[in-house]
């Protein structure tokens, strides 16, 4: 059985057509990334799995419960850790916590416990009764994550989880994720960090102006190129050439004209993949 199982979503705002027909499968327990440039279709794919907008055309399932047809079940399933921080930052860690699980009509004891589990997670439980304006960007974001984790949630949706924080904060939010991920929930996020995609993800798949162009794991992306690349800078004008092994970019080195100003041998990695697949950087 698969965990999210998307047939063909189509979006259309007026005359901007978002999503041109989607398709893609998450197996339980994947963690799974949509990897793309701003305006590719990342957010509407989750708002349209999360049921906060409908798709113009198209099928969604969780664990084959229909997503458009039964969205109160499907909505039980899924966690959203949206991009905007949408917290309460005049409430205490714990209210926001509360609120949260009222609306999913958690009781008042279940709540204390998650809570308290949760915050403790993710390092969060000495502040457990702070407001939110009180912290940092990270710690506001690892708020985000385990609120939307309240109700067991079997799949979370992470749109662009760490964007605008530091390198160092959004390696531990990493750690945390993949811990979830450990504990069992499938994950579907979205980024446009090639190095977070490359990290953290199971599978891959490549969106660009509303289509999935390759989808597969980050290895067999990057394989279907080579294993290494030489960068050849002419004047103002880089290229890149890839091959099937060091020694084959090696020979291809030795024999290059004077004309080169700078060559640099190295492993081809997801980004190279992502230019090939779609013409462009993320
Ligand atoms: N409510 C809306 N009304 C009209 N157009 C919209 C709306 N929401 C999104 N779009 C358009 O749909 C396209 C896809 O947007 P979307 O937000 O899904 O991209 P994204 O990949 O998530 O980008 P970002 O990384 O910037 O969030 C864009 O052209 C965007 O302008």
């Amino acid at each position: 059985m698969l965990a999210i199982k998307v047939e063909n979503l189509i979006k259309r705002y007026g005359a901007i057509t978002a999503l041109k027909g989607i398709s893609f499968s998450v197996k339980p327990g994947e963690l799974f990334a949509l990897l793309g440039p701003n305006g590719a279709g990342k957010t509407t794919t989750i708002r349209i799995l999360c049921g906060l907008t409908r798709p113009t055309e198209g099928k969604a399932f969780f664990y084959e419960i229909d997503v458009f047809k039964r969205p109160l079940q499907a909505k039980k399933m899924v966690g959203l850790v949206p991009q905007a921080i949408n917290l309460d930052l005049e409430l205490t860690l714990k209210e926001n916590l509360l609120i949260h699980g009222l609306l999913f009509g958690l009781s008042h004891e279940q709540i204390r416990k998650r809570s308290e589990k949760l915050l403790r997670f993710a390092e969060l439980w000495e502040r457990a009764n702070v407001k939110v304006k009180t912290l940092s960007g990270g710690m506001r974001r690892r708020l985000l994550i385990i609120r939307a984790l309240l109700h067991e949630p079997r799949i979370l949706f992470l749109d662009e989880p760490t964007v605008g924080l530091d390198p160092h904060i959004r390696r531990k939010l990493w750690g945390l994720i993949k811990s979830i991920q450990q504990k069992g929930t499938t994950i579907l996020l979205t980024t446009h960090y090639i190095e977070e995609a490359e990290f953290l993800a199971d599978r891959v798949a490549f969106i660009d102006a509303g289509r999935l162009v390759a989808l597969d794991t980050p290895q067999a992306l990057i394989k279907q190129l080579g294993e290494y690349a030489v960068d050849l800078v002419r004047g103002t004008e880089l290229e890149t050439r890839f091959f099937p092994s060091r020694e084959d970019a090696e020979e291809f080195t030795l024999k290059l004209s004077q004309k080169v100003e700078s060559v640099i041998l190295r492993r081809v990695n997801l980004e190279d993949a992502f230019v090939h697949f779609t013409g462009r950087k993320v």
